[in-house]
């Protein structure tokens, strides 16, 4: 099972409860054809259920901000560039009756094949044969070429949830209607249920609809923890999604990043990172005029760490030159991909 590889190295606790979550039931927009009856917790049924789900989609659809919403904290980073998330992610969300162990999954694309991205669509695949639940998460329009390409990969030997995210760009609710209807066609989906991630509308209805679909299990991890991952790879990833939202569109792609010390002396963690750059070229841009570009990632950067581990953070940030690491299988396991 997917959760044995989840076992500590690293157990992350989480530093403050989850925040208040707006559900959807005022505007009355339910989960629909939800095919699998539930068997909810009660006095006298006290079931636990406890299970893996996968959030697996084309990249920027959301999953990310789903999962980080679901969570009610930062845990996976986010852009409006594709490609921000390159790791599986596990995102554990534990309730007084269920356990989730979400997993989120890089974005399937198959617009740039290199060493990077096919290690990316490895991990998608893999992911879809190990979970009990998959939600596949689209925007709320016409499947693309992008969305069709994920749908002939779910799994037919186990429920799958279509999760129409963005719900709130959607104006007229009942536009989502026919919509629905197209996609019913398309797959034996369990259910179908419009969700606005950003906005934490209807999440609550969507957590629901996958109970029902996990299995009764005693939950595997305490009730605090919330990721497998250590503080060093979610200071990288905090790292990198700085440099993915404040350079333009070429950058991001061609770069990574590398903790090279994560020293703990009392609450102060002192942290020397590398963003790894692809050429030459793109060093001046990472570090821009006066070296305010790579000022303004890092403060970011170091802000948001100490937002999530909770304590003060000294960070230094280099840029140093790998060419060609993303193309380099050798590299990209040394880099953790
Ligand atoms: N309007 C709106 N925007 C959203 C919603 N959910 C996510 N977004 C935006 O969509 C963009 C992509 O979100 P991500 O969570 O990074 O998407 P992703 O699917 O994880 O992307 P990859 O990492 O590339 O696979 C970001 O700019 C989010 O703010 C939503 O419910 N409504």
């Amino acid at each position: 099972m997917l959760h044995r590889r989840y076992e500590p190295p690293y157990l992350w606790r989480r530093q403050q409860p989850p925040h208040r979550r707006t559900t959807g039931r005022a505007t009355g927009l339910q989960p629909i054809a939800c095919r699998q009856e539930s068997t909810l917790m009660t006095e006298t049924n006290p079931v636990f259920r406890c299970g893996t789900v996968a959030i697996v989609g084309r990249p920027n659809v959301g999953k990310s901000t789903l999962l980080n919403h679901i969570l009610g904290l930062k845990l996976s980073i986010t852009s409006r560039k594709a490609q921000t998330t390159r790791h599986r992610l596990l995102g554990i969300h534990t309730t007084a009756d269920t356990q989730f162990l979400f997993v989120d999954t890089p974005g399937f694309q198959q617009k740039h094949i290199n060493a990077l991205n096919r290690t990316l669509n490895k991990t998608v695949t893999q992911v879809l044969t190990e979970v009990d639940v998959v939600l596949f998460v689209i925007e709320p329009m016409h499947l693309g070429e992008a969305d069709r390409l994920v749908l002939n990969m779910l799994p037919k030997d186990r429920p799958v949830l279509l999760v129409v995210n963005k719900a709130d760009l959607m104006g007229d609710k009942n536009n989502l209607l026919p919509l629905i209807q197209d996609f019913d066609l398309e797959f034996p989906f369990a259910a179908i249920v419009p969700v606005s991630a950003k906005k934490s509308l209807y999440l609550d209805e969507l957590l629901t609809t996958v109970r029902q679909h996990l299995p009764e299990q005693p939950a595997i991890y305490a009730e605090d923890e919330f990721t497998d991952k250590n503080e060093r790879f979610l200071a990288a990833e905090l790292l990198r999604e700085k440099v993915f939202r404040l350079l333009g569109e070429e950058i991001p792609y061609a770069v990574t990043v590398e903790i090279e010390q994560f020293q703990q002396e009392g609450k102060l963690r002192r942290i020397h990172a590398a963003i790894i750059v692809d050429k030459e070229s793109q060093k001046p841009m990472l570090i821009g005029k006066n070296g305010e570009k790579l000022k303004q990632i890092s403060t970011e950067a170091r802000q948001d760490m100490e937002k999530l581990f909770g304590g003060k953070i000294w960070l230094e940030v280099w840029v140093k030159v790998k060419s060609g690491w993303a193309d380099d299988e050798r590299a990209l396991k040394s880099l953790g991909y």
